[in-house]
């Protein structure tokens, strides 16, 4: 039987999404939420282990780590998406926002990896992880300065786990920037994101998917990062 694939913050967008294209090609899924959205319960009728998991609780990582290797003996990969978009202006603390940031960003990826690595040892093939960054890590980003910071951290955990577990296991990065709007998000603010790549698109989540895929099939890239931003880069 194939080794699932392991992504976190599952439960909407972009981490939905991939968990719906590898159930359309027959590629066993673990997820976790945070928030038991309408569509788990979907999920689960297809067959999907989902687990709810607030990586915000203490013992999260440990729970985790417990079921998977209660129900499974590998894993083909592991997908870190699950993620916190948050700014100062919405935190009047910025310690408890710094360390917000850097817990669902680079900790629990950090845990996770170090907790995992034996079931990704354990794959019949080369296995993958795979960090959900962002193009800020580049730039940075001054009204969200501890989110820019914390995915930042993740981008050199990149590294770090590239080197440590080849070559069985290859670690890599997707750094997007635009991919999908929010629902909040009014006309002003789209157009004004839209200006900032040569594309000028909203590009969707197939944009991630494909990157995910040529990770994944790649036997040969390792501790890189695949940029999905639409040449922001040149404006
Ligand atoms: N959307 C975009 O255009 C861009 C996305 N990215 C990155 O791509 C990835 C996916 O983006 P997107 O789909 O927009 O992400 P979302 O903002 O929709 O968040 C993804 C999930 O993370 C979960 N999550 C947040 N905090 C926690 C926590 N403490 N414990 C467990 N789960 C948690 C959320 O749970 P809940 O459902 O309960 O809220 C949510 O379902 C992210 O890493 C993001 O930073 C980067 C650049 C652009
Ligand atoms: N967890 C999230 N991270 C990010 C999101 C998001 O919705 N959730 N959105 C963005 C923006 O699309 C940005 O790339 C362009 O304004 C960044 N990160």
């Amino acid at each position: 039987m194939t080794a699932p694939i392991l992504i976190t913050g599952a439960g909407q967008r972009i981490g939905l999404a991939i968990v719906q294209h590898f159930v359309a090609n027959n590629q066993p899924v673990v997820m976790t939420f945070r928030t038991r959205h309408s569509v788990i319960d979907e999920l689960e009728q297809l067959g999907v282990h989902c687990m709810q998991i607030d990586f915000n609780e203490p013992d999260s990582v440990t729970r985790l780590q417990a079921k998977l290797h209660t129900h499974y003996s590998a894993l083909r990969a592991v997908i870190h998406n699950a993620s916190s978009w948050d700014c100062e202006a919405n935190n009047p603390n910025f310690d408890t926002l710094f360390d917000n940031m850097m817990r669902i960003h680079a900790k629990i990826p950090y845990q996770l990896n170090l907790a995992l690595a034996n079931l990704l040892q354990a794959s019949s093939s080369t296995s993958d992880i795979i960090h959900l960054t962002d193009y800020v890590v580049e730039t940075g980003s001054p009204k969200h300065i501890a989110y820019a910071a914390s995915k930042a951290a993740l981008d050199n955990l990149t590294r770090s786990f590239a080197t440590k577990f080849a070559p069985k296991i290859k670690v890599n990065a997707i750094a997007p920037s635009l991919i999908i709007f929010n629902e909040h998000d009014d006309e002003q603010y789209k157009a004004k994101t839209l200006s900032k790549s040569l594309m000028g698109i909203e590009p969707g989540c197939e944009e991630i998917i494909n990157s995910i895929e040529l990770l994944l099939r790649s036997n040969y890239i390792t501790g890189r990062t695949i940029p999905v931003d639409g040449g922001r880069h040149l404006k």
